[in-house]
């Protein structure tokens, strides 16, 4: 396999694609215009080039090669001799619901689909196919190229053979994997999600700070991140949704989202891809974008 597709150019894409470049494979990046476009060719070529600093044993590679191998597009047809396509989009079903129609008709019929999805369950996207056997789920972790392990999904029709031809994709390219079965937000996402609204929550109600949250599974469970911070770095709109997704999809109310969680992404303060979130990540702002006792409206 050498032709991979990447749909989608955010948080997700941009990883995803300089990953399979890094790999060596020809990659078609598509999202829905020029400047997104730009702006994942920037970041592809600034993380390529800063990648010896935050992993200094990773092979040394030129950002001109990598972003070589990736053709920047807008236009989905030039998907058509992709082999296997990681789609990317946003994180709603309205988006990906018309996008699978149009990538089934674009796409060679052996192509296989994965899934880039945070919690819509694998099942459901494979059904807007014709070709349920070959859709997966491929939930990769952020950032894609420096997450060891990647979460497979098998859905309802999945062939052995899709998972084959994933987990030795992924082998190529250096990923570790663990399969699993479909279920809205998998395995990761079902607990993860519910950690972080709780986290929100707590924030909500004035019992701790967003600093003070953080810090507590840091300092006393060793965790990399707090719940927050990782709220931050995938993108409170992600969060928000995947939490609708949780809710309508068992319709229990322990994954109704936060109020907070709602207002924030209301007023565009979405985490690192915006600057702000939970906390702030703009040059000379280091406190806490929310203070302590924020228990206003809802
Ligand atoms: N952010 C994370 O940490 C994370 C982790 C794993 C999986 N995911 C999943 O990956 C997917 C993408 O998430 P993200 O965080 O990159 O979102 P994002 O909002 O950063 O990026 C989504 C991109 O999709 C593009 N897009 C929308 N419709 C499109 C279309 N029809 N064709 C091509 N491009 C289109 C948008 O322009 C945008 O650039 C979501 O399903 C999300 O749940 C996210």
């Amino acid at each position: 396999m050498h032709r991979m597709g990447v749909v989608g150019a955010g948080t997700m894409g941009i990883g995803v694609a300089q990953l399979f470049a890094e790999g060596g494979y020809d990659v078609v990046l598509v999202d829905t215009a020029d400047d997104i476009l730009e702006r994942a060719r920037t970041e592809i070529a600034r993380n390529v080039r800063m990648m010896p600093l935050v992993r200094p044993s990773a092979p040394r590679r030129r950002p001109e090669e990598v972003v070589g191998r990736i053709r920047f597009t807008t236009d989905l047809t030039r998907l058509n001799r992709a082999e296997y396509v990681v789609e990317n989009v946003t994180e709603q079903w309205e988006v990906k619901r018309p996008l699978y129609r149009e990538l089934d008709d674009v796409c060679p019929p052996d192509a296989c689909f994965g899934v880039n999805t945070s919690a819509i369950p694998i099942t459901r996207v494979a059904s807007l196919t014709g070709r349920p056997a070959r859709v997966v789920g491929t939930h990769f972790m952020n950032p894609a190229p420096l997450m060891p392990t990647v979460e497979v999904i098998r859905g309802h029709h999945t062939s052995e053979e899709t998972i084959e031809r994933t987990t030795a994709l992924l082998d190529d390219v250096g990923k570790d994997h663990v399969v699993v079965g479909d279920s809205p937000g998998f395995v990761t996402n079902r607990v993860l999600m519910l950690t972080v609204n709780e986290a929100v929550f707590l924030l909500h109600e004035g019992v701790a700070s967003a600093a003070e949250v953080d810090r507590l599974f840091k300092e006393c469970f060793g965790h990399a991140m707090g719940p927050l911070e990782t709220a931050d770095l995938i993108g409170l709109d992600t969060v928000l949704r995947s939490l609708d997704v949780l809710h309508d999809g068992f319709g229990d109310p322990k994954y109704r989202p936060c109020p907070l969680l709602r207002r924030l992404v209301d007023a565009g303060l979405l985490g690192r891809k915006t600057g702000r979130g939970f906390h702030s990540y703009e040059p000379g702002h280091a406190a806490p974008a929310i203070p302590r006792g924020d228990q206003r409206g809802d």
